[in-house]
């Protein structure tokens, strides 16, 4: 049975799915490291929010692991890249929370700029009514600066321009078009920084965005400028940002987010007068947190299942528009990389190239089409270990040659009246003989088929065995075939032959009910002029 350890806080709606699809679900928010590494041996896919670090040692330690979920945005507390090199899958459900976070960073925003949290104790706890002493400043006509036009940012300048601010953006990946759609101005960091009455952060922590607003960059601040982190603690400078607020060098700053979380108890940012502090609640509504949990769990059930997640942080991207019918070609790719393998073995995977045609000749996920090639090629040869997200980086060390064509013509005239779209060929190392070749379609029920093997026309649809031959057209070979098969209770369900001219070289392929063993393989071998013989999984 699949196992899956939620090692975080997660909405009960993720819980009941995972379990409805008949996943055993344990939720064990246990903050004792130890005690994940001991047990995370067990599972197939772990999910988890920000605060469990799923580090190199813990990857290492989970064995059965296929899938990491992230019931959220930032995957900064996960090692992507340890887990795309074990093949492990990572997802997150980056659309979830953006508007609540947005929301937060408002309402820090209000919160330090009219001083409530502070009016708040002084009235609610102290029972005092002091009107003169939290004088605030207005929102409207002040100039917001955004770290980070993405989804949250762009959430938060839609919501800054309706209160009446003038919004201007550092986005490096970010057109001036798409920031013009939006009514925001891109700027350069240090320029925006000097010219805002506020500056928010909304870009994700990554080795180049650690520290981006380190003392210099502080120092570029108005004194009468605030500052709102909702991203992640460790994009400013803490302790620098403490110092600044010390001496006066910075109106105010609002944080939800820290460079070491839980906040330990001696930072230097408590007891100071001009900071309002909430313990990383940006993702924290009903709302946010039930999506999050939903679509965490449909996407690993994905993974769990072959298919492919719609947001996964380590796989070559898919459009949204295009995953309907892209699931059934990333599963026509993978089958006839699996059988190309089970046919013409390692020989033919040095140089492979990968032939997309028809509607996916100018396809904008050849990407993950190709990860999906290679994933199955790769099936036979690893048995164990091997995925969607490792495939690329396995083919890679194993020293493959993968070429990408993209093109209408191309190929034989034999395989372009299969209408086919994906074709894989390659010319076996070491021999000088005929190129080998597979490739199939997708019919309008989404099934693929195998549509022609060696530039011989068949069409394979169900799913199952194949016995592939190649003999010479004479009579008697098919009858030998169906005889040993018959005495050793192996059922035919369909056969297809195809040949380039009569007595010449023939292709057949019998679909049968059952896996053949490699005994019957053998014998069936030994049929005169029956050249070659391969049982392959379709
Ligand atoms: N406080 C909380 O509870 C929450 C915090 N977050 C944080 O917010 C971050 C942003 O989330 P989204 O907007 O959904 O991500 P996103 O990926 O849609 O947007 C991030 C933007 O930052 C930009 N960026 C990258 N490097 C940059 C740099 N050096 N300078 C300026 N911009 C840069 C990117 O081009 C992108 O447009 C997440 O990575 C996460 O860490 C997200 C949700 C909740
Ligand atoms: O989604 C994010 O990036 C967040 O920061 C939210 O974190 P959380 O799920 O509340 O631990």
């Amino acid at each position: 049975m699949t196992r899956v350890l939620v090692a975080d806080p997660l909405d009960e709606a993720g819980v009941e799915r995972l379990r409805q699809a008949g996943a055993e679900v344990d939720v064990r928010h246990d903050p004792d490291r130890a005690a994940l590494l001991a047990r995370i041996g067990e599972y197939d896919a772990l999910v988890v929010r920000s605060e469990t670090r799923v580090d190199a040692a813990v990857l290492e330690a989970g064995k059965r692991l296929r899938v990491v979920g992230r019931a959220g945005t930032g995957v900064d507390n996960i090692d992507v890249e340890a887990a795309t090199r074990r093949g492990v899958v990572v997802v997150n459900t980056p659309e979830a929370n953006t508007v609540a976070a947005a929301e937060h960073a408002l309402a820090l925003m209000l919160a330090v700029a009219r001083r409530i949290p502070w009016a708040h104790h002084s009235l609610a706890s102290e029972r005092r009514w002091e009107r003169h002493r939290f004088m605030g400043v207005q929102l409207a006509g002040k100039t917001l600066g955004l770290v980070g036009l993405g989804r949250i940012g762009t959430e938060v300048a839609r919501r800054a321009r309706a209160m009446g601010m003038t919004v201007v953006a550092h986005d490096p990946y970010v057109t001036g078009e798409r920031a013009a759609q939006l009514g925001v101005e891109l700027m350069d960091l240090d320029p925006m920084l000097e010219r805002c009455d506020f500056v928010s952060i909304h870009c994700p922590l990554t080795p180049r965005t650690r520290h981006l607003l380190d003392a210099s960059r502080l120092a570029r601040l108005r004194p009468t400028a605030y500052l709102v982190n909702c991203a992640r603690g460790g994009i400013v400078d803490e302790a620098a940002l403490a110092r600044a607020l010390a001496q006066g060098r910075l109106a105010g700053a609002a944080l939800d987010v820290y460079e070491t979380e839980p906040l330990p108890a001696d930072s230097p940012l408590f007891g100071l007068p001009n900071v309002v502090m909430t313990p990383h609640l940006g993702a924290s509504t009903r709302e946010a947190q039930a999506s999050a949990a939903r679509t965490v769990a449909e996407e690993v059930l994905r993974v769990l299942s072959g298919e492919l997640p719609h947001s996964a942080v380590n796989l070559p991207s898919i459009p949204p528009e295009r995953w309907p019918r892209a699931r059934h070609h990333v599963e026509l790719a993978r089958r006839l990389g699996r059988a190309f393998a089970e046919l013409f073995g390692p020989e033919a995977m040095a140089r492979l190239e990968i032939v997309y045609r028809g509607e996916l000749a100018h396809a904008p996920e050849s990407g993950a089409l190709t990860a999906a090639v290679l994933w199955g090629v790769l099936t036979p040869v690893m048995q164990e270990g091997v995925t969607l997200a490792s495939a690329p980086v396995l083919a890679r060390e194993r020293g493959m040659e993968v070429v990408e064509t993209h093109s209408h013509g191309a190929l034989k005239e034999q395989e372009a009246a299969t209408g086919a779209l994906i074709l894989l060929r390659s010319r076996p190392r070491g021999s000088d003989s005929a190129e080998v070749s597979v490739a199939g379609h997708v019919g309008d029920d989404g099934r693929p088929r195998l549509v022609a093997i060696n530039g011989y026309r068949i069409d394979v649809e169900e799913s199952g065995y194949l016995l592939v031959s190649s003999h010479q057209d004479r009579p008697g070979i098919i009858g030998k075939v169906g005889t040993i098969l018959g005495q050793h209770q192996i059922n035919i369900a369909y056969m297809q032959v195809g040949r380039d001219r009569p007595g010449g070289h023939a292709v057949m392929v019998v679909g049968v009910d059952q896996e053949v063993p490699p005994g019957v393989v053998e014998t069936l071998r030994r049929i005169p002029d029956l050249w070659d013989i391969r049982v392959v999984e379709w």
